[in-house]
């Protein structure tokens, strides 16, 4: 019997946009995360398991070796560090940009631009980069409201068609990255696991480039 494999995933776009991907590497799990309340799901392989967390803790599984591989948003391994993970993998999922919006004719105002955003730290990165001094504030969701409310001057948030911004009466003032999710493995599990974990990479690889 060979040594197990445990993959993270989150629930919802990431694991949606990832079965096809696995399936292409003969991994197709036996219960759906969206009706069942198990958190480790069996697959088709007694080998491999899933295990469905938040998706900002991705890494951390990964990171600590719980999990051998993980998919992850790139947004979630800039604003947590991907230290400590390989990043063999663009999967090119759940693509979107993150960016800097507000109402429509941006902040002329005095004082220092107020930022609401769940992502505190690459939103720093990318003002300080400007050698501009903002005001961050953290929010966990819902940041299309605060310029809305006057809580902040511009959110720093994930952006796809549009439609949210839109519907909120926001607009793209910056662009700061392209998003998509990424493969990433425990460094321990590509040395001590390398065959398998080196033949699902590749797997997924081809999946990707459509072949
Ligand atoms: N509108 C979107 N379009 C495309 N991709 C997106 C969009 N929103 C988020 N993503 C990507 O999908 C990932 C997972 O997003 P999802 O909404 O499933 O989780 P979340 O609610 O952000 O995470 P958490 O559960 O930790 O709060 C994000 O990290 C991002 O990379
Ligand atoms: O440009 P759009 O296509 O409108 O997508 C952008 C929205 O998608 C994300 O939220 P999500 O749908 O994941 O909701 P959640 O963060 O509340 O889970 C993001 O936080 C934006 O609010």
């Amino acid at each position: 019997m060979s040594e197990t494999l445990t993959i993270a995933l989150s629930k919802g776009r990431i694991f949606k946009d990832t079965l096809p991907l696995l399936a292409a590497a003969d991994i197709v799990p036996v219960d759906d995360p969206e009706t069942s309340r198990k958190l480790i799901l069996d697959t088709n392989d007694p080998t491999i398991k899933l295990v469905i967390i938040r998706a900002t803790d991705v890494p951390t599984y990964v990171r600590y070796g719980a999990a051998d591989l993980g998919v992850a948003g790139k947004d979630v391994l800039m604003e947590n560090g991907g230290e400590g993970i390989y990043e063999p993998l663009d999967l090119r999922i759940a693509r979107c940009r993150l960016m800097v919006a507000g109402l429509p004719g941006g902040y002329e105002g005095a004082r220092r631009l107020r930022v609401a955003t769940k992502f505190v730290n690459a939103a720093r990165a990318h003002f300080a980069a400007q050698g501009r001094q903002v005001e961050v504030i953290k929010l966990y969701g819902s940041m299309e409201l605060a310029p809305l409310v006057g809580l902040a001057d511009c959110i720093v948030d994930l952006v796809d068609t549009g439609n949210t911004l839109r519907a909120n009466g926001l607009v793209p003032w910056e662009d700061i990255a392209d998003i998509s999710s990424r493969l990433i493995v425990n460094k321990a599990s590509m040395k001590m696991k390398h065959r398998r974990v080196q033949r699902i990479i590749e797997q997924l690889r081809r999946a990707v480039d459509g072949g």
